[in-house]
């Protein structure tokens, strides 16, 4: 079967449903797409082999995680994207840090950043969580936008606000763990990792899961959150997924003291039952295992325990040993 010379488009656009090309040669054509990972609007290049049998996309910028499936007007193909870019986009790996309140999950994460260009924490979306803006219904037109800190509305009236919260938090990791690596990753010449303070996983299997067993979320509340939490990591789970999660394990007297010692505002009232609630739902996800999980690759994921009870944060010698055990860690993914 003789092979058509290579065509060169470059794309125009590119949606959820569509992407639209420019043939060099002049003629345009749109493919509708299937979109199975992510993508990213800027500099494709599409390559037309032979007929409309087979296209390949170069990015030559980044995104675009797995495979892309389109459908011609005229017969069926396969889009894959796997450029060299590609591939430096599966090498990039995806860890959460998990552990208790104030257990020092944001301080590791500095420690980390710091140590290796290679690695890209994101942090826990706390402040949106403390300035939520909305409007009253009732002034339309003159309304004033209010800001509300629904972190402190959960933590002063749990039974009123627990659902909401978690809705919210759930929403904003999902935003975070979907966020494309940035560049420099790609281009990393030891294992690339994008780090995340927390996840959508903790969010369901330690706090909703908490709320409900306390009483904060109703049962049909806890339905209703499992369904749609379920459906959206269905969805979407392929590009949220993790390939690794660091445990932060310390009492809960300690976390407590780090608590303390830390003052935020709205955990005045935390108590240290509540942290030892959260401890036990930690020990049971990622230690005992016997946590019921709802995906299938989850169960699979390494997790890597730190004993965080030791102070690393003004002692360099202990810092070294954690960053050697996570760099060994990260290059076993
Ligand atoms: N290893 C450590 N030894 C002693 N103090 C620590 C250690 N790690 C963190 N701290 C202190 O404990 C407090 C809480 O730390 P940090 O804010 O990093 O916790 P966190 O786990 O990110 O909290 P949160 O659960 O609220 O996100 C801070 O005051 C920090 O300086
Ligand atoms: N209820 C509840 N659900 C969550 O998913 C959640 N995630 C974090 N937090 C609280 C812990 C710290 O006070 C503060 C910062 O981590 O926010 C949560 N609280």
């Amino acid at each position: 079967m003789s092979r058509a010379a290579p065509l060169t488009f470059v794309l125009r656009s590119m949606s959820l449903n569509s992407v639209s090309v420019r043939n060099i040669k002049s003629r345009s054509r749109v493919f509708p797409l299937f979109i199975l990972g992510g993508y990213s609007k800027s500099a494709v290049i599409c390559r037309c082999l032979g007929s409309n049998t087979y296209h390949k996309l170069c990015i030559a910028n980044k995104i675009a995680k797995t495979r892309l499936m389109t459908k011609t007007p005229s017969s069926s193909a396969q889009l894959h994207i796997d450029t060299k870019h590609m591939d430096s986009l599966s090498r990039v790996k995806r860890v959460s840090i998990e552990g208790n309140i104030a257990v020092g999950k944001s301080t590791f994460a500095r420690l980390l950043q710091s140590q290796n260009q290679d690695w890209e924490v994101a942090q826990e979306p706390i402040s949106k969580w403390q300035s939520v803006e909305s409007t009253s219904s009732q002034a339309v037109g003159s309304a004033q936008p209010t800001v509300s800190n629904l972190l402190q509305m959960m933590y002063q009236d749990p039974q009123r606000w627990s659902y909401t919260f978690q809705t919210f938090s759930c929403m904003s990791r999902m935003r975070t763990q979907l966020q494309p690596p940035p560049a420099r990753l790609l281009y990393a010449q030891g294992t690339p990792v994008q780090v995340f303070e927390r996840s959508v996983y903790s969010d369901r299997y330690i706090f909703a899961l908490n709320m409900f067993e306390l009483g904060c979320i109703s049962a049909v509340e806890w339905a209703v959150y499992q369904d749609w939490h379920s459906f959206l990591l269905e969805q979407f789970g392929h590009r949220a997924q993790l390939e690794g999660i660091i445990y932060l394990q310390a009492p809960p007297e300690t976390c407590m003291a780090r608590l303390r010692k830390r003052g935020r505002g709205e955990e005045r009232g935390v108590q240290l039952t509540y942290l030892e609630k959260l401890h036990v739902q930690h020990e049971n996800w990622l230690v005992n295992k016997s946590t019921e999980l709802h995906f299938e690759h989850l169960k699979q994921v390494p997790v890597l325990t730190v004993d965080a009870s030791v102070e690393f944060e003004r002692d360099p010698e202990v810092q070294e040993r954690l960053i050697t055990q996570v760099q060994t860690f990260f290059s076993g993914l």
